[in-house]
Parts: structure tokens; sequence; C-alpha cells
């Protein structure tokens, strides 16, 4: 979303050595598992673990063993060693990472930086590694997925991307076959849940985000939630998927939720669509002739018979657009301790049927020998439809603010009144735009509120108007 200025304002460690990489396990024996933190997720995967052990070695071939833990709160782990006998306890990961009796490292402490010593070690002592930490790898993925691929191991990340829905799986095996056109998506579980309670229970943001954090949805850090940085960081290991689109830092343009207000929400609503933290990933055609890639986190109104709209609580979706499959729906539960302990220990029934000999998948997509990434689409090219809400100070003028739009470049599709939101002030006018660049939008926004005096505000719509076809979006 945008807000236009206000009326009287201008407008790590380099890679480690490697010694030779030693075969950590026979095939036959069960696989090691080393646990890094024992927070909401690693207490989900022990729980699920114990739960399903016939069912996961029935499954894996083999059993799946826990043997190993790093912890920084004992305390917390003590009731779960207490049921797996023999479990070792240890205070520093690097130790665990590098144990001759771990087969698999498993890592859920999260960080974006810390861990990846340890995990550059394990793939140096020839262990797999699995983690659902997506700001490690937004960061540091190349660097691991080289390594990995460096000692013949596994890198392996299903519940950093969407929980428990099977996303990595689907673009890197179900879709192989595929070129990717699009991937919109909704993959916050923390955000989508504080959207929904304030639009279906009438929650203020601060009693939502406090729920999703006591449910153990939201991150340590919940401002990576709320600020989009988590969805970003999703859609990027997504988008090195299906685009192979180089891991870059702020490749993905990234709003978060923390700007919208309850009456964004009402006026969504009155006009017939929902609001959610929009990730997309699309390629599209660039007026230069060629194709770029749009990377982006927001928030959108989303036309109620989107599928996304229906998308609930900390229920994550992603909707992919490819070229023979068409368009598919994933979707379920994006956060908490079981779904994400079902997705991590998928991920461990794969390596314990693999195994050690089988070649690992790539971590990442690949682009096919001399083809280079599609480059990067900058957001005032993004084209789009937008709600302008005004918020009036003064009486206000529909044809006025409608022609003063036209001649900035906006053509207004629909409008409609709102009652004013407080005591005192006048009604709100509500212009939904018709398709245009970002950059003219904002910049007749702006105009509009030097001109009549209300406060502007923006929010970006994404219904079918500007269609998946390469060759019918276009950008500016
Ligand atoms: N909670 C979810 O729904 C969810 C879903 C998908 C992915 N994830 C990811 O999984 C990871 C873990 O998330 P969580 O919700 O379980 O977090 P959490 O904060 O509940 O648990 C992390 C645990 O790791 C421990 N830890 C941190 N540094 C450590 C260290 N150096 N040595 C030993 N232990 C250490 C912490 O003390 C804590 O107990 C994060 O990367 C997160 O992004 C979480
Ligand atoms: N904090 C994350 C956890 C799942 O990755 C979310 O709310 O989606």
């Amino acid at each position: 979303m945008f807000v236009a200025e206000p009326a009287l304002l201008p407008a790590h460690p380099a890679a480690c050595a490697l010694p030779p990489v030693q075969p950590s396990h026979p095939h036959s024996t069960s696989l090691r598992v080393g646990l890094i933190g024992v927070g909401t997720v690693g207490t989900g995967v022990w729980q699920l673990l114990a739960r399903n052990r016939a069912l996961l070695s029935a499954r894996g071939g083999r059993a799946i063993a826990l043997v190993a833990v790093a912890t920084r709160s004992p305390e917390r782990a003590a009731p779960l060693l207490a049921t797996v006998p023999g479990v070792r306890l240890l205070a520093d990961p690097l130790a665990l990472a590098t144990d001759p009796g771990v087969d698999v490292v498993l890592e859920l402490a999260g960080g974006a930086d810390a861990p990846l010593p340890w995990l550059l070690a394990a793939f140096a002592h020839g262990k797999h590694v699995v983690t659902a930490n997506k700001a490690l790898l937004a960061r540091h993925g190349a660097q691991l997925a080289a390594a990995a691929a460096r000692s013949g191991r596994t890198l392996a990340y299903e519940a950093a991307v969407a929980g428990a829905v099977p996303v990595v799986k689907t673009l890197r095996e179900a879709l192989a076959a595929n070129r990717i056109d699009a991937l919109e998506g909704i993959l916050n579980g923390t955000s989508n849940f504080i959207l929904t309670r304030m639009a279906t229970h009438g929650a203020s943001y601060a009693a939502a985000l406090a729920e999703a954090q006591a449910l153990g949805y939201a991150e340590a850090d919940p401002t990576l939630d709320v600020g989009g940085q988590d969805a970003a960081h999703k859609l990027a290991l997504l988008a090195a998927h299906a685009f192979g689109a180089p891991l870059r830092e702020g490749a993905v343009h990234t709003e978060g939720i923390t700007q919208l207000q309850p009456g964004d929400l009402t006026a969504a609503a009155h006009l017939g669509y929902a609001v959610r933290l929009l990730a997309l990933a699309r390629r599209v055609a660039t007026v230069q002739g060629g194709q770029g890639l749009e990377l982006r986190v927001h928030p959108a109104l989303l036309p109620l018979a989107h599928p996304l709209a229906g998308v609930q609580g900390a229920h994550n979706g992603l909707l992919v657009q490819a070229d023979a499959a068409g368009p598919l729906l994933l979707c379920g539960a994006g956060a908490g301790a079981q779904p994400t302990a079902s997705a991590v220990l998928a991920d461990l029934v794969d390596l314990a049927r693999t195994g050690n000999g089988a070649t690992p998948l790539p971590a990442f997509g690949t682009l096919p020998a001399g083809q280079a990434p599609l480059a990067p689409v900058p957001m005032a090219q993004v084209r789009g439809r937008h709600l302008l809400r005004l918020l009036p100070g003064r009486a206000l003028c529909e044809a006025q603010a409608v022609r003063l739009l036209a001649r900035a470049g906006l053509a207004v599709q629909r409008r409609a009144w709102l009652a004013a939101e407080a005591p005192g002030q006048g009604p709100q006018l509500l212009l939904l735009t018709g398709p245009a660049p970002e950059g003219v939008a904002q910049a007749a926004a702006q105009q509009l509120q030097q001109a009549t005096g209300a406060q502007v505000r923006g929010l970006r719509v994404h219904d079918t108007q500007d269609t998946h076809e390469p060759g019918a979006s276009r950008t500016a």
C-alpha cells in the first residue's frame, strides 16, 4: 500500500575448508538425527516422531532415531529426553554438527546467521541437513547449497515455506516438467491470522498478534512476520525454484501489514474484496520486448472469488501457474508446531528412504545452460489496479476527483461512498482505478491529496484483469 504525503508537505565466515567426506552411516541402520533447538517446532517434531514412530519407520524403510540434541533450554528438553532413552544432550550445536554418531543435522534453532557455521560444518562432515529456517536460507542459501553439492549431501527445507503445505516438493519434483509463469501466495500464517481475525472477529491488531504468538505461529521476532520479511524470505526460496532467481537480499519488494488500518479492511469488504498479505512472483513482458520478474510482498485486495481470498487464519495458500499443468492450488496449515513437524519429518523420511549413495536433488532450481535469470521489474513499473480511499478534511467533489485522476493518467472504474470513520469526519470516497503502472498511480494519488486536502490511502488490487500470460501483463 502507499499513503500520499500530507497535502502541505512536498511531496560469514568463508566456506569451511572441507575435509574428505566420510560416509556417515550404512543404509541398513537407523537414520540418526541430531536436533538443534527445542522450541515450538523442535518440540513438535519430537512429539510427532514419538507418536508415529512405527509409521515413519515403515515409510522410510528404517527407523528415524533422535540420537542427540543441542539446546539452550535443557529444562524444556528434560520431559522429552525422559521419553527417549539414550539421547545425548549437548550444549554446543557445532559439536552436534560434527558428531560422528549423527547422520542428519536438524536445525530448528532459528536465526539468519548463527546456524551457518554449524550447517557448513555438518556438510563438511558428510551429514545431510534439514532446516525450517527461511531467514537463514534466504541469506545464505546459495552458500549452503554449494556446500551440500560439494559434499554430495542433501539440503532439505520443506518446512521453511508454508508449514505443512508441500510447496517445495511440488515445485522441485511434481512440476519439474513445467515452465512456471506465476506464483501467487499467502506465505505468512501470522499475518493472515491477524488479518482474518480483524476482518471476521473485529479483533484489534495487537490482540490478534498476541494470539498468534501464543499459538506458536509467530517468529521469535514477530516483526519479521508483520513486516513482510518472513513472507519475502519464503517467496525468494520459491522463486529460486520456479524461476532460477538468484537468492539475493533485497530482491523482493517487501511491505508488511503494519501500516494497514481497520478502515482499509472495511473499505475493501464494502467493495467485495478481502485484504491479504500477498506474495507474488511472476514473469511479465516488458515494454522493451523482453521478460522480467516481479517479486513482491505487500497487502493486496483480492476479489472474494479469488482462491486465496478464502485462505483463513494461519493457513497458507499457493497458486501456481504452470504451462503444462495449468493453475494448481495448494493450501493448508502454514505455521504451528504439528503442521511444521509434518513437513520436517517428510524430509527425514525422504532421507531415510534414499540414504547415502543417491544423487541428492538440487537444493534450488537450475536454469538451462546459457540462460540468464529474469531481470527484476522495478515497483514503479508494476502494473495493476488500485483502491484510493479518500478521508476528507472538508467536503469532497467526486467529479473533480475523478477528472483530476484522469488528467494524471488514472481512470476510475468504480466509485462508492462509505460512512465517516469517526464523528465529525466527512464520508469516505472510494475510487477503484483501472490498470496503471504503480508510479503513475502514486503520482496521481499525491496530486489528488494536494488538490482536495483529503488524506489519500492507496491499496493495490490483485485480480484477474492483469492475466498471468507472460505476454499479457505488461510493465510500464
Ligand atoms: N513456529 C512455526 O510455526 C514455524 C514454522 C515454520 C518454520 N519455523 C522456523 O523454525 C525455526 C524454529 O522456530 P520455533 O518457532 O520453534 O522457534 P522457538 O523460538 O520456539 O525455538 C527455537 C529454540 O532454539 C533454541 N536455540 C536458539 N539458539 C540456540 C543455540 N545456539 N543452541 C541451542 N538452542 C538454540 C531456543 O532456545 C529455542 O528453544 C525458525 O527458523 C522458524 O523460522 C517456525
Ligand atoms: N512465523 C511463520 C511461521 C511459519 O513459517 C508464519 O507465521 O508463517
